[in-house]
This record gives C-alpha cells, structure tokens and sequence, in this order.
C-alpha cells in the first residue's frame, strides 16, 4: 500500500484555481519530490496531506488515514518542519527539543536526534542565535522528534551556503534509510535531482510529469554533447562526416560536438586514428532543469 495517496486533488482560493486534478502516489521509504517553480501549487498540494487545508475536491490518504478527518491520529505518525521563524527567539535549542516531545506519545530520545542532527553543543543556544543551518536541522530535528514514518520537509535548504545543502541532503539520505518516507517539497531542480528517487514536477497547479529524475531528463534527452580540446589541430570533416555527429561548433580552445547515442565512441576513435587526444573531454548531459523547460516550455 502506498504511503501516500493523492487522487484529483483540486483546490481554488476564490476565483484562484491553486490546485487541479493533481494525483501522485508516495511508496514506502522514498524521498518523493514536489517540485515547481514560486506559485506552481506545492504548500497547498502538502497542506492538503497534513490536513491544514481542506480539498474542494479529490481523495487523499496518508498511511491510510484521512488528513481532514484523522488528524489528531495522523499528526502522531506524521512529522512536519516548521517554517523559519515559527519558533520564538529566545527559546533554547533543548527548550524546543522538550516542548516538541511533549506533543507525542512516543517521542524519540532527544540526546541521540540532537548528537545526529550535529546539535549537541547547541543545547543552550537561542533560536535566534544560530547559524542558517543549525536552525534548519533544529526544524528537522522537531519534524523527527515524534518518530514518524512518513516527513514533510519544505523548503529545505532555502539561505543555506551550499556546504550546508550537501550537509543537509546527506542527513535527508541517513533519515530515509532509517525508515522514515520523506515528501520533500522544493523549487530547486539540483536538490531535487540529487536527493529524490521520484518527484512530481507542478507546473501551474498540475502535474506536469511524474517519474524519477533520470526517467525525466532521459524523456528529453535526445542528444548528447561532448566539448574537449583538442591536443593537435582538428579538421572539421573528420568528425562531421561520422553518421553519430550532427553538429560541431567551436570556441576559442574547445570543440563542442553534438550528436546521437554512441556519440562518444565514434568521436574519440575517430580521433584516436588521427592521433588526437580529447584533453579535457566532458560529457554534458540534461539536467532536472532542461527537462522542466521542455516539458513545461517555462524556466523554473
Ligand atoms: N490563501 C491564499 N489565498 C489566495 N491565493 C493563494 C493562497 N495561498 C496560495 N495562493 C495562490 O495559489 C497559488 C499556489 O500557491 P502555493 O503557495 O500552493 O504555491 P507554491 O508552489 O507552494 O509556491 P511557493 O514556492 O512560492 O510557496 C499561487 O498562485 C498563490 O498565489
């Protein structure tokens, strides 16, 4: 069974149609992405599965529960983070860690989340005191304090330097292989390219596509491009002519070669019967981004 169930789900704010016939699935132990550009309808897609705003239309069931009508069950099993800001200034980092427990039946043990979340010096700090990134695991550490299996985390490394994205994004894997299935909402395409296993693209209330980030960016990626630097001089015709080159361009020291599957191969035997070596050969390929563009014809 699905931990997670949107079927048509569709949500207006008065003549504002926020939300359309949006239906996704979120299986056990995934990091499953809501991902779109400002606007596209994803708070209001998760506020709708946490039970915090009430569907015009459409079914949603979280571990088989109902979010509108099961909330007080749900709110023990499900975890949310809070946004920044949401917690009082002078509070200590333990003060909030107590509080939270209290909510829960079975709250985790708050030494061993704040030794893995890298908050245990962090004990009698103020909220306003830390660091971007110590007030993001703290907001993390409040979503996992009730030990739930399935976390809403939006946003999450929104004003984080990008040291403490990659931080943030290893701590996400360790909390998923614990067990816990995580809908991860967020409008960066390179965060939701390296961290989710699926994600559903919002593009203006609907979905636009549904699949994991490589079976989105293989759906587009009909070519492939090679740039290097040729360690002798190059003429043209020795790779134009190979059937897998559909274009070479140049700049000032590179060659950039586009071409079909297997593009690599022809291009580097070719050269290699010339006695050219590609020095600084990349590959390019289609990233979360050029997919969104293609399938929505809009930038993120
Ligand atoms: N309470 C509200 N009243 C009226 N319109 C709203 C309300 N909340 C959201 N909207 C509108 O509904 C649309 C979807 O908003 P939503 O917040 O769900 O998008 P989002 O993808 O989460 O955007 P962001 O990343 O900016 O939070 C937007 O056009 C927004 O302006």
């Amino acid at each position: 069974m699905p931990v997670i169930e949107v079927d048509q789900l569709h949500k207006r704010y008065g003549a504002k149609v926020a939300v359309e016939e949006v239906s996704f699935t979120v299986d056990d132990g995934e990091i499953f992405g809501i991902v779109g550009p400002n606007g596209a309808g994803k708070t209001t897609t998760v506020e709708c599965i946490e039970g915090l705003r009430r569907p015009d239309r459409g079914r949603i069931r979280v571990l088989g529960l109902n979010p509108e009508r099961d909330r007080a069950q749900l709110r023990q099993r499900l975890g949310v983070q809070l946004q920044e800001a949401e917690l009082p200034d002078k509070l200590t980092v333990a003060e909030a860690i107590d509080l939270y427990r209290s909510f829960y039946r079975h709250p985790a043990d708050h030494t061993a989340l704040l030794e893995a979340l890298g908050l245990a010096d962090q004990r009698k700090t103020r909220y306003r005191k830390l660091s971007g990134g110590q007030k993001q695991r703290l907001s993390i550490a409040l979503a996992l304090i009730g030990r739930p299996e399935v976390a809403v985390l939006d946003e999450l490394t929104t004003g984080l330097d990008p040291h403490a994205r990659r931080d943030t994004w290893a701590l996400i894997r360790t909390i998923r292989d614990q067990g816990v299935t995580i809908l991860l909402v967020t409008h960066f395409m390179d965060e939701a390219e390296r961290l989710c296993d699926r994600l559903a693209l919002i593009h203006s209330g609907r979905v636009a596509a549904l699949d994991s980030p490589t079976g989105l960016t293989d759906r587009v990626n009909t070519e492939q491009r090679l740039r290097f630097r040729p360690s002798a001089p190059l003429a043209d015709q020795l790779l134009t002519t190979l059937p897998e080159v559909t274009r070479l361009t140049r700049t000032a020291d590179e060659v950039i070669v586009t071409g079909t599957t297997n593009l690599l191969g022809a291009v580097t035997a070719a050269l290699a019967r010339d006695n050219i070596v590609a020095e600084r050969l990349r590959v390019e390929r289609t990233s979360l981004e050029d997919a969104f563009v293609a399938l929505t014809g809009q930038q993120p």
